[in-house]
C-alpha cells in the first residue's frame, strides 16, 4: 500500500458515543492499508471473518497488509448468504476464533457484507464475553448501514435478528474499491437502505437521489457522497439513541414488512435479499400510510416509482414463489422486536422525509391491507 493511495480522498464520519466513539473511514485503498490503520488499536492478533465470495476477491491483500503491519492474523471463511446468520455457523466461527487464540485485547475483523458483519459482530460480542470488533464492509448495504451502529446477530426460524447483541465496532473501514466487484443485484439491494435515510428524515437527500442515482450506481464522487451522507445520518441517530428506546426505531422503516418477507422465504437469497425486502417494505409502509389517510397516494407512488426506477421490487408479488397468505405474514410480524405488550409498532410516514413511529397499529388494519396487496 503506497502512501499516495492512503492519502487519496477519504471521508470520515464520527459516531459520537460517550467513551466508545469511533470513526467510519470511507475511501479507496483501505483493505490494502488496513495493517497500518489498525496499529492505533494496539492489538497483537486479528481474527478475520469473511465469506467465500469476499475471500476469493479481497482476503489476500487484507492478510498481507495485516502481516506487514506486524499483526498475527488468522481467517475463517463462511458460506456466502443469509443462511450463514445461524446458530450453526456462529458456533463454527466462535470455535475458529478460540482455536486461533484471539484474546480479549485482540480484534475480530468482519470483512464482508451485512451477513458477515452481523455474524462476526455477534461472535465478537460473546467471545470471552466481549472482544473488540473492526468492521470492513464490502457491500453498499454494509457500508451505509450494517457496519455502523453496533447491531449484531443471527436469524432463527422465528424471525430475523432475534438473537443478538449491541456491540459497537472500534473502527469501520469502508473501502470504496471493494464495491467494484459487487454484483449489481447486491448494489441495488444496498441502495434501498440509502434511499431509506431520505424517506425517514431527509427529503432533500431523497430528491438528490432521484436526480443523481445513476451517478451513484456508476461510482465516483456521487457514490462517495451518498455513502458518507448515509453514514452521517445513521451516526446521528445512533449517537442519540444507541439502544433503540425511541428515535432509532425509525431506521426500521420498511423492516416490519421486509423481515416478515425474508422469514417467509426461509432466508433464501435466491428469492429475496434483505435490501429487496426493505424496498418492498418501504413501498408498503408508504401505501399503508396512504390507506390510513396519513399521506397522499401521490407520495406513495413517488416512493415506489423511484425504487422501481433503480430496479428494486416494490410489491409482495415481486417475490418469486409462494409466501403464504396475509395471516401468515401478520403472524411473522408478531415476532418483530418493536412489538410492545403484544402490540405492533410500524414506521409510517406523513411524507417523504417525514417518517414516524406508530405504536399500537391495529392488526385488523394490517391484515386487510396485506390481503388487498396480495390480491392486487
Ligand atoms: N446490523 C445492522 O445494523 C444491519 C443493517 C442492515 C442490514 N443488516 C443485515 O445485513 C444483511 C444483508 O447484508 P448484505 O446485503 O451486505 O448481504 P451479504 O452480506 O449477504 O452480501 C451480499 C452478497 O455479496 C457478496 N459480496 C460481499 N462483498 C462483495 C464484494 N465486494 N464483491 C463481490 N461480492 C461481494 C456476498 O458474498 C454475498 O453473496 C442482512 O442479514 C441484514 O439483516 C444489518
Ligand atoms: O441500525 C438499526 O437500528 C437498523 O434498524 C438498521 C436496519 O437497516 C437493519 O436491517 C437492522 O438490522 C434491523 O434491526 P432489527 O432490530 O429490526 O433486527
Ligand atoms: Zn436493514
Amino acid at each position: 500500500m503506497s502512501d499516495t493511495a492512503l492519502a487519496a480522498p477519504r471521508s470520515t464520519v464520527h459516531v459520537a458515543l460517550e467513551g466508545r466513539g469511533y470513526d467510519v473511514e470511507i475511501g479507496p485503498g483501505l483493505i490494502a492499508g488496513a495493517g497500518r490503520l489498525l496499529v492505533p488499536l494496539g492489538a497483537r492478533r486479528v481474527g478475520v471473518v469473511t465469506d467465500e465470495n469476499v475471500a476469493r476477491l479481497h482476503l489476500d491483500p487484507l492478510m498481507a497488509s495485516l502481516e506487514a503491519g506486524g499483526l498475527a492474523a488468522s481467517s475463517t471463511v463462511v458460506p456466502a448468504g443469509e443462511a450463514s446468520k445461524s446458530f450453526a455457523v456462529l458456533e463454527e466461527v466462535s470455535n475458529a476464533l478460540l482455536a486461533s487464540k484471539v484474546e480479549r485485547g485482540d480484534l475480530v475483523l468482519a470483512l464482508g457484507g451485512g451477513v458477515v458483519g452481523d455474524l462476526a459482530g455477534f461472535a465478537a460480542a460473546i467471545l470471552r464475553r466481549g472482544v473488540r470488533l473492526v468492521q470492513m464492509p464490502t457491500t453498499l448495504l454494509a457500508q451505509v448501514d450494517s457496519s455502523v451502529g453496533g447491531k449484531t446477530g443471527i436469524n432463527t426460524r422465528h424471525g430475523k435478528n432475534l438473537i443478538g447483541a449491541f456491540h459497537q465496532p472500534s473502527l469501520v473501514l469502508a473501502d470504496a474499491d471493494a464495491l467494484s466487484t459487487l454484483p449489481l443485484r447486491d448494489f441495488r439491494a444496498g441502495y434501498a437502505e440509502v434511499a431509506k435515510y431520505g424517506l425517514i428524515n431527509d427529503a432533500a437527500f431523497f430528491r438528490w437521489l432521484e436526480d443523481n442515482w445513476q451517478e451513484v450506481f456508476e461510482g465516483g464522487p456521487a457514490r462517495t457522497k451518498a455513502i458518507a451522507a448515509s453514514c452521517a445520518n445513521k451516526a446521528g441517530v445512533v449517537a442519540r439513541d444507541e439502544f433503540e428506546t425511541g428515535e432509532r426505531a425509525l431506521l426500521n422503516l420498511g423492516h416490519t414488512f421486509g423481515h416478515a418477507l425474508e422469514a417467509a422465504v426461509g432466508y433464501d437469497d435466491k428469492r429475496l435479499v434483505h435490501g429487496e425486502g426493505v424496498a418492498i417494505g418501504m413501498a408498503l409502509a408508504f401505501r399503508f400510510s396512504a390507506e390510513l389517510g396519513l399521506v397522499g397516494a401521490d407520495q406513495a407512488d413517488r416512493v415506489a416509482a423511484h425504487l422501481k426506477a433503480v430496479g428494486l421490487p416494490t410489491r409482495i408479488q415481486d417475490v418469486p414463489g409462494d409466501l403464504g397468505d396475509a395471516r401468515r405474514l401478520l403472524d411473522l410480524m408478531g415476532q418483530d422486536k418493536k412489538v410492545k405488550a403484544g402490540k405492533l409498532t410500524f414506521i409510517l410516514a406523513r411524507g417523504v422525509g417525514q417518517s414516524f413511529i406508530a405504536n399500537d397499529v391495529a392488526p385488523e388494519n394490517v391484515l386487510s391491507f396485506l390481503t388487498s396487496e396480495l390480491s392486487s
